[in-house]
């Protein structure tokens, strides 16, 4: 049916730049976590590199690409950080500015985030 094609479109992952440039997006994302007061402090004991890889497949994956996240459950991997509702916004908020930085437009960067906005609960714990 035509939402099963829906799903399977790369065009979002196109969209985004493809592999190489969903990597250099999230690059710019994480150069701008590490600037924000807000968030930073949740990332102190974080492997950069790591989680610059990983969240790249998992944006790749998530947009319809050919990538396979092999990373822990969101629930998982976010467990005991206790993040707010403010914080997972800003976060939101560095990615909007990476999708600015790299020239996405805004009808593409409105389907990415409606797709990590339905992941609220499973980051947020307060
Ligand atoms: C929809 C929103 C989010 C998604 C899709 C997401 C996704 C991810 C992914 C894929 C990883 C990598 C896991 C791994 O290394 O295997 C990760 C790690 C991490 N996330 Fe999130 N995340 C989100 C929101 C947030 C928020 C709001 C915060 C904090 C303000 C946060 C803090 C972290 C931290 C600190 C790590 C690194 C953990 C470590 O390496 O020790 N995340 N996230």
């Amino acid at each position: 049916n035509s939402d099963t094609t829906a799903a399977r479109s790369t065009a979002l992952y196109d969209e985004l730049g493809g592999h190489d440039g969903i990597r250099q997006m999230m690059e710019t994302f994480v150069l701008n976590i590490a600037e924000d007061e807000r968030v930073v402090h949740h990332f102190v004991n974080a492997d950069i590199e790591r989680f610059h890889t990983q969240i790249s497949e998992h944006i790749c994956e998530l947009s319809g690409g050919p990538c396979t996240y092999k990373g822990a459950s969101m629930p998982e991997v976010h467990k005991g950080m206790n993040i707010s509702r403010a914080e997972f916004n800003a976060i939101v908020e560095n990615l909007i500015t990476a999708m600015e930085t790299h020239d996405v437009a805004v009808s593409t960067q409105n389907r990415l985030l409606a797709i990590l906005a339905a992941m609220h609960n499973d980051v947020i714990q307060r």
